[in-house]
């Protein structure tokens, strides 16, 4: 959370100007700005878009894709042989191969970065376009909704409850417009915004601002008219959504964890192989090309892509499902999130509450119970909620219509004192022919401030007897799953009510509401629970009905740990309590959040499903925020993924589908990093035994490219169901373990090949060993046989490892990879094989092998298969995992 910024100049001036002032200064008529003033404006003060969010030109897209330090290296190369190949070499030998190839990947790999990150883009510009925030401004004379991001200075707007305050306004109107600003400043409580004039001067603080609404600040209650002061980066609080971006980074995290381990690997392996070439060939600038192109092998340079294509292909699929995925990173979110917090209403019990009884304080069936309560409901302007849909719907029983129109003629509205989810109550004071506060709320909030119980139209004195009997009526009711309400009141005397007056009530009453399990939860809990995802509900109701929804549902309620019960513990005991508790009752929101900051820093994953503003710092405090459609604008807002059906099933599907995408990603870091790995080690020792490079630069960095290229099909590959049966941890931790146990198995097969190769095949080929043969053109094709035997071998391994490790299982037989891997695999393996009898494969010093290499190569392909099960089996019975 921020504390208060700096207020812009703009913002303290015109807090203190009249409206007329602002009308003239930013010339706004009765109607608006028309579409030049719009563009004018916007031209002048900037558009409503958050800092933090970059420019997402083209230009800016090309230069991401193209300028990385994977393209920087080819350049590098690219330049060296430039100036080996075409400037130094004598007319003869020029030769611009090199150069071309190695632009050309340049180009390729750029070109397919920047095509996929288009597409995720679409996929992502999509997903927020279908959830964009709507405010409602005038303009041209109309009152029209637009997108927020369309706003500009001058610009008048209307907000009303519910709504995310979409940029800096000056209120010019307002009536009982309450804000909370606890998202954008940590504060709890909702303040009363007035449309005054402020004195110069008296303002400090934001909170002191009393006419201006803060960008990102949420409209509790009530309706307020404003002109727009400052909008996007310029507002006060503007920086904040690019901070809460920040905070969610345990994605990133995991991301550089991975490209750590590959560093460390890349620091050590690299300078060795450069030493052992220079020093065994004594051509110190070949291996330093070498060395390099060593270095791009080893990275995996289409990470980020694949990354990208895995989760854009995630939330492609949710959102087939009904389920907008705001974030691409929150895809990831969902694969590792272990335990899911919920709240009560509308989640597991249906959307549609129903009031089932109003009955005075014994219990007895009370018309006046329910008329108060109307009118409390009727007059309030508070973001529409299911008790008070409830309340108001008793106005559509058959006859009923009548009377509660002449009640609410009878008794106009005076003043509002908004509900607020610290004090759990509502209150509104109405004329009629007395002015009478009424206030409902939560039994036990309301029963503390009453002095008085009223039966039978006679007031009593709240007697222990009377606490006594009011328990035992609501207890009742409240074991039965029913959510109760307080109703009380107190006559007043002025016109105008504050928050001291709501004391010394009377208790007049209880309203039961029937807020029954939805029948599909149980089922939706229960699969939530075979996916390994803990289910914690947080309510805001009472201890009482929540343990009798849960048991319903089958979540454990043996521990519930209520919000008071939270205060008084100390910091460890809380934690304690709070990592074994399955449900919690009774919490602030303030406490909704720290319940999930708890568990997070307990090192769980969490995601946050609720819809009301009570529960928007829980969700902006989880790693996977989830809303529904129905929800506040500003809940939707702060959401990562909202739910267009509110449905828990959904959940399931979206954790699978997160899971999925997130196996996908680790097969492809883990089989890449680990065949390169083994690749390297290879290398390393070839190239201190070989009197040559065991392959040329360009053919090490070919034969990378093909393999990645291989790998972009990884994300629309097939996942076995055991692969994402549990929540998977997205960290580097097991990498270096699997690369080092993998890795070396490929070596053998290599340094198996480096040896029939150099001491039978190619010396039966050239009619002699290396050292025998004399002329410079035997010895080169010595070493062109040699490296194209290789670089086959190693292309065929490649691909097959990439098949053996993709699934804990016997790959084809129990696991068939998706056609997409099948085909693209199947075609990289022919093409390049055909390769090497072109003219193109000699352009790059490939040449054409004998029959018997393949029957060799077969063979090693055969053992390579069986050692890498046999491999699998032991690492999966050691470490207990695989992919
Ligand atoms: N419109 C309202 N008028 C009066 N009191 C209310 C109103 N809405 C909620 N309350 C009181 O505040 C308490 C907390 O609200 P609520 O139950 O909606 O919290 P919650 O955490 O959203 O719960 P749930 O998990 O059921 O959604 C309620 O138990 C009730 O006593
Ligand atoms: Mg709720």
């Amino acid at each position: 959370m921020k504390e208060d910024r700096a207020i812009h100049r703009r913002i303290s001036e015109y807090a203190c100007a009249e409206p007329q002032t602002l009308r003239r200064d930013f010339q706004i008529t009765s109607e608006g700005y028309d579409p030049w003033q719009v563009e004018d404006s916007r031209r002048r003060w900037g558009a409503n878009v958050v800092a933090g969010r970059r420019a997402d030109t083209v230009l800016y897209r090309l230069r991401r894709a193209f300028v990385t330090p994977f393209s920087m290296i080819l350049l590098v190369l690219a330049a060296i042989s430039f100036v080996t190949d075409v400037l130094l070499a004598s007319n003869f030998s020029r030769n611009l191969t090199t150069v071309f190839i190695v632009l050309g990947m340049l180009l390729i790999s750029g070109a397919v970065r920047f095509v996929q990150e288009l597409r995720a883009k679409r996929v992502a510009d999509h997903l927020t376009g279908m959830i964009a925030t709507r405010v409602r401004v005038l303009r041209a004379g109309r009152w029209t909704e637009l997108c927020s991001t369309e706003l500009v200075v001058g610009d008048r707007v209307r907000l009303a409850a519910g709504d995310r305050v979409p940029a800096d306004i000056r209120l010019t109107e307002a009536k009982d417009l309450f804000v909370s600003q606890s998202v954008i400043t940590g504060e709890s409580g909702v303040l009363e915004k007035r449309a005054v004039t402020l004195r110069p001067g008296t303002a400090k603080t934001a909170a002191d601002y009393e006419n201006i609404a803060f960008l990102g600040s949420t409209v509790m209650g009530g309706f307020g008219e404003g002109i727009v002061l400052a909008v996007g980066a310029d507002t006060v609080y503007g920086g904040f959504s690019a901070a809460g971006a920040e905070r969610k980074n345990g994605f990133d995290r995991g991301a550089n964890s991975i490209a750590w381990v590959l560093i460390r690997f890349m620091a050590v392996l690299v300078p060795v192989v450069f030493a052992a070439c220079g020093l065994t060939k004594g051509n110190w600038l070949s291996a330093f090309l070498f060395a390099l192109s060593v270095a791009v092998g080893l990275t995996p340079e289409l990470l980020p892509m694949v990354v990208n294509a895995c989760l854009a292909k995630g939330c492609a699929a949710m959102g087939k499902k009904q389920t907008v995925v705001k974030t691409i990173n929150a895809m990831q979110g969902f694969g590792s999130m272990d335990l899911l917090c919920v709240d009560k209403t509308g989640t597991l019990t249906g959307d549609v509450v129903a009031l089932e009884y109003y009955m005075d304080v014994l219990g007895n069936e009370s018309g006046r119970v329910l008329e108060l309560a109307y009118l409390n409901s009727l007059y309030h302007t508070g973001v529409q909620n299911h008790l008070d849909d409830a309340i108001l719907r008793c106005r559509d029983m058959p006859g009923q219509q009548e009377r509660f129109e002449s009640l609410a003629r009878r008794c106009p509205k005076l003043d509002e004192l908004p509900f607020d989810y610290e004090r759990r109550l509502a209150g509104v004071l109405v004329g009629g022919k007395e002015n009478l506060l009424i206030v409902k709320g939560s039994l036990d909030e309301v029963c503390r401030l009453c002095s008085h119980v009223e039966y039978k139209g006679q007031r009593l004195p709240m007697g222990p007897d009377a606490a006594a009997s009011v328990h035992a009526v609501a207890d009742e009711m409240l074991e039965d799953g029913m959510k109760v309400l307080a109703v009380a009141c107190k006559p007043m005397e002025g016109r105008t009510a504050r928050p001291e007056d709501v004391q010394e009530l009377t208790l007049l009453g209880y309203l039961a509401f029937f807020d029954a399990p939805k029948k599909t939860a149980a089922a939706a809990v229960a699969r939530l629970r075979e996916l390994h995802v803990g289910v914690r509900v947080l309510t805001g109701d009472q201890k009482s009905v929540a343990v009798s929804i849960c048991r319903r549902l089958g979540i454990d309620a043996e521990q519930v740990l209520t919000g008071p019960e939270l205060e008084s513990l100390n910091e460890n005991d809380a934690t304690m309590r709070i990592e074994r508790t399955a449900v919690f009752a009774e919490l602030s929101p303030k406490q909704k959040a720290r319940v999930v900051a708890v568990l997070r820093a307990n090192g769980h994953t969490v995601g946050f499903l609720g819809d009301g503003m009570n529960d928007l710092p829980a969700i902006l405090e989880s790693d996977v925020g989830i809303s529904v459609d129905t929800a506040a604008q500003a809940v939707k807002e702060g959401a990562d993924v909202i739910l267009l059906k509110k449905d828990l099933n959904v959940l399931g599907e979206g954790i699978l589908e997160g899971r999925r995408a997130f196996c996908n990603l680790s097969k492809y870091i883990r089989i890449t990093a680990s065949s390169n790995f083994g690749n390297i080690v290879s290398i390393v020792i070839a190239s201190v035994l070989l009197p040559f490079f065991p392959m040329t630069a360009v053919q090490l960095l070919l034969l990378n490219l093909l393999y990645d290229l291989l790998c972009l099909a990884l994300p629309w590959d097939q996942v076995d169901p055991e692969a994402c049966a549990r929540p998977l941890e997205w960290s580097g931790r097991t990498l270096g373990r699997f690369m080092r146990f993998f890795g070396p198995l490929s070596s053998i097969f290599d340094l198996l090949t480096f040896a029939w190769l150099f001491f039978v095949l190619c010396p039966a080929v050239c009619g002699g060993g290396f050292f025998q043969l004399a002329q410079e053109a035997q010895r080169l094709r010595f070493i062109a046989l040699f490296q194209t035997g290789w670089f086959l071998e190693s292309m065929w391994t490649q691909v097959l490892i990439l098949h053996l490790l993709r699934t804990a299982k016997a790959p084809f037989l129990q696991s068939r990879p998706s056609r997409p891997v099948m085909l693209v695999t199947g075609l990289g393996i022919v093409l390049f094989t055909g390769l090497t009898f072109t003219p193109l494969g000699r352009l790059i010093g490939l040449t054409a092998l004998p029959p018997v290499y393949f029957a060799f190569l077969a063979v090693m392909v055969a053992l390579y298969l069986l050692l890498v099960s046999l491999a699998k089996g032991l690492y999966r019975k050691k470490y207990r995992e695989l992919i």
